[in-house]
C-alpha cells in the first residue's frame, strides 16, 4: 500500500518524521466523522468497520495514540471499543476529561452546565425549533441538533442567537460544529490538549487526524509545534458539510474510509520501511 502524498512541503515532513522514527511518534484523532462515520442520531455513531483493529496494529508500533472528543470520554471508549487499544489515551469534552486503562478523571463542571440543562428545554421550544431537533445532554456540556430536522442549517440559524444569549448568561462556550451547537465550559480545546499530550509524552512527530470545526485547534497544534522543532501532519477527514478543514490540512482523506486506508499504510510504511 502506498501513502498518500501530503500536499505540503511541512506535511510531507511530518509523515517522514513520523514513519522514520515511530517509537517517538503520536497519533491522535476526532471520533465522529474521523473515526466513525456522521450517523443521524448521535446515540447510534460506531467506528468505521475495522478502523479499531488498525488502529490497534497501529498502536503497537508508535510512541502513543489518543482520541481527543468533544463526546464525554467513557462514551468515545463504550461506543468505539476502544478499550481494546492498548494504551490509547481517550481525551473527552476537548480535554476536560480524560479515560485511561478503565479510569476516568475530570474536574466538576462549572455551575452554568446545570443553569443551560435547567433552561434549554423551553428556551429551543420558545425558539421555535423544527420537529427533530434534539438536546444531548453530555455531564458537563450540552449540544443541540439539527440533523434530523427538515432543514438543519435553517434550524441552526434560527436557534443560535438564543443558544449564544443562553451561554453568555452561563458563562459557557459556544462550540459550533456538523449540524450542532454545543454549549460547553470554557478553558479547554483540542489544541490546547493535544500541546499538553505532546510535552507529557515527550513526542517528536504528530499526527492528528480531524473533520469538524472543533478540530481546527489541534491543527493549530501541530502547526505551533512544528516551530518548536516537532514536525507534524495534520490530516482531514473530509465531508462536504465543512470545508474549512480540508483547507487547513496537509493531507485529506475521504472520510473514515480514507482514514482506515491511511492508517493501514502507516502500518506497513512502519514495518517494512523502504518497502
Ligand atoms: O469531537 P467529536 O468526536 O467529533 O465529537 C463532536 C460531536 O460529535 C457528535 O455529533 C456529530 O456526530 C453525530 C453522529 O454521527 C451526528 O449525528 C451529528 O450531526 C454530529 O454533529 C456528538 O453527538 C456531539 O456530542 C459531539 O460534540
Amino acid at each position: 500500500m502506498t501513502l498518500p502524498r501530503p500536499s505540503t512541503d511541512a506535511g510531507r515532513a511530518g509523515l517522514d518524521a513520523f514513519v522514520s522514527a515511530p517509537g517517538r511518534a503520536l497519533a491522535a484523532f476526532d471520533f465522529d466523522g474521523t473515526l466513525a462515520p456522521i450517523v443521524a442520531d448521535p446515540r447510534t455513531s460506531a467506528p468505521y468497520p475495522g478502523i479499531v483493529d488498525t488502529l490497534a496494529d497501529l498502536a503497537g508500533l508508535i510512541g502513543s495514540v489518543a482520541v481527543i472528543t468533544g463526546r464525554p470520554a467513557a462514551t468515545a471508549v463504550r461506543m468505539g471499543g476502544l478499550e481494546r487499544v492498548r494504551g490509547i489515551t481517550v481525551l473527552g469534552h476537548y480535554g476536560a476529561e480524560r479515560w485511561e486503562d478503565g479510569h476516568v478523571t475530570a474536574a466538576d463542571p462549572p455551575p452554568g452546565v446545570a443553569l443551560v440543562r435547567e433552561e434549554l428545554p423551553g428556551l429551543v421550544a420558545r425558539a421555535g425549533a423544527p420537529e427533530g431537533t434534539w438536546i444531548e445532554d453530555k455531564g458537563r456540556s450540552l449540544s443541540v441538533h439539527t440533523r434530523r430536522t427538515a432543514d438543519p442549517d435553517g434550524a441552526l440559524a434560527l436557534l443560535t442567537p438564543a443558544l449564544t444569549a443562553l451561554a453568555e448568561r452561563a458563562e459557557l462556550r459556544v462550540e459550533p460544529g456538523r449540524m450542532v451547537v454545543e454549549l460547553r465550559p470554557q478553558g479547554v480545546d483540542k489544541g490546547a490538549t493535544l500541546t499538553a499530550l505532546v510535552e507529557e509524552t515527550g513526542t517528536r512527530a504528530v499526527l492528528y487526524a480531524g473533520d469538524d470545526l472543533g478540530d481546527l485547534p489541534a491543527f493549530g497544534a501541530v502547526a505551533a509545534l512544528r516551530g518548536q522543532g516537532v514536525p507534524g501532519l495534520t490530516v482531514c477527514s473530509s465531508s462536504e458539510e465543512v470545508t474549512a478543514v480540508a483547507d487547513a490540512a496537509d493531507l485529506v482523506v475521504p472520510g473514515p474510509a480514507g482514514l482506515a486506508g491511511l492508517l493501514g499504510g502507516l502500518t506497513e510504511a512502519i514495518r517494512a520501511p523502504g518497502a
